[in-house]
């Protein structure tokens, strides 16, 4: 039985994790790690969980995470994972990262978008970049996962099939994002106030997220040139997911039912990747509480357009699903276990 611990359990990724994991038949939940000042039982903390996980949920110690644990899934804010990992894999732990702290190659790019110098750039070439649909192989064979972001999880299912095949136009993209309220996390601030979001709608770091250095990296690697998209995301007033609409352009009119071919040939044996048909457009409440992303194509051939119309639970495939999902590769688990 694989022995499995959650460092930041208490937030919006931990709860989800402790959910999926407490049904996986190859797993033992451990270990559960928060910023307490003594022990509490989960249940207490997760009243749903009263009763169902016996677990008490700890300040975190890293010799016992290491002594319980032969994997970690870290749910930590970014730029606190980098205080963590080292002392992990120096106990030979394995390790899934929620968190950017290892998604960005190069740590001078990481300075700039989280305004923090990494601290821990020996470790960030181990890193594979946990999405399963582009390097599943190499998270076979590796000891840490840097788990994706949620917009980028959506955008990059969405756009690189039309790159990779050569037809789509790698400065051509533009990518319209909408994420439910959870992709913020448990932060409290003003603007997430329910006052603020509820019946309301707004875009927010349109062509300045942190998302955009991500999303490019990976595009870039796929298609071995630089991608340089334009990312603009939106708050939605509902909880969980996000829908993204891409605008890809064409270098030249293609028909519609040779790029929806592409996709599909794509996809064709991904378990968490549902291409829908030309013209059917997925809606959040097709993926919520899953971990699949849900892909819809429209092409105009005369405009040389296509848009893609891309779908996730971002606390799912966009966050602790997915971790799951990489768990489940990196041990030799049916990659569907306890996800489907
Ligand atoms: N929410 C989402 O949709 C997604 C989130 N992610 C990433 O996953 C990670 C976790 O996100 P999420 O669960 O939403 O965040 P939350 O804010 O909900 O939870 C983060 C947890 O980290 C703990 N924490 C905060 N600061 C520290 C610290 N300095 N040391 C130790 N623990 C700390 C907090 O513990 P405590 O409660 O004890 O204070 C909190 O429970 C983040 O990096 C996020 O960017 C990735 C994809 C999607
Ligand atoms: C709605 C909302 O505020 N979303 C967050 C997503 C942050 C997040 O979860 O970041 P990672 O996916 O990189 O871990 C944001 O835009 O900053």
């Amino acid at each position: 039985m694989l022995r499995v611990g959650i460092v930041g359990a208490r937030g919006f990724t931990g709860e989800e994790l402790i959910k999926i994991l407490m049904r996986h038949p190859g797993v033992r939940l451990t270990y559960l790690s928060a910023t307490l000042t003594k022990p509490e039982e989960i249940g207490e903390i997760f009243p749903a969980l009263r009763d169902v996980v016996g677990l008490k949920c700890e300040p975190f110690n890293v010799d016992k995470a290491a002594e319980k644990c032969d994997l970690l899934f870290l749910a930590l804010p970014h730029t606190v994972s980098m205080d963590y990992v080292p002392k992990l894999l120096k106990r030979g732990k394995k390790v899934v990262d929620l968190s950017a702290d290892y998604r960005l190659k190069n740590p001078a790019v990481y300075r700039q978008w989280y305004h923090k110098a990494h601290k821990d750039i020996k470790h960030l070439k181990a890193f594979v970049y946990g999405l399963p649909e582009l390097y599943r192989e190499r998270i076979k064979k590796t000891g840490c996962v840097a788990n994706p972001g949620c917009y980028p999880t959506a955008a990059i299912l969405g756009i690189v099939p039309a790159l990779v095949a050569g037809f789509g136009d790698k400065d051509g993209v533009i990518i319209d994002a909408k994420s439910g309220v959870t992709g913020a996390g448990k932060k409290v601030s003003p603007e997430y106030l329910s006052v603020h979001v509820n019946e309301n709608f707004r875009g927010y770091k349109f062509n300045m997220h942190q998302h955009s250095p991500e999303i490019n990296q990976e595009l870039s690697r796929a298609t071995l040139a630089r991608v340089d998209v334009v990312f603009c995301p939106h708050l939605l007033p509902v909880n969980r997911g996000i829908l993204e609409t891409i605008y890809i352009r064409l270098k030249k009119s293609v028909p519609a039912q040779q790029v929806e071919a592409v996709y599909k040939k794509f996809y064709k044996t991904e378990p968490f990747v549902r291409m829908r048909g030309l013209g059917v457009l997925p809606q959040l409440t097709d993926v919520t509480y899953t971990n699949f992303c849900d892909i819809g194509l429209v092409v105009d051939e005369k405009k040389k357009l296509l848009i893609v119309s891309s779908a996730i639970d971002n606390l799912l495939k966009g966050a602790s699903g997915q971790a799951v999902q990489n768990m489940n590769i990196m041990y030799g688990f049916d990659e569907r276990t306890a996800l489907a």
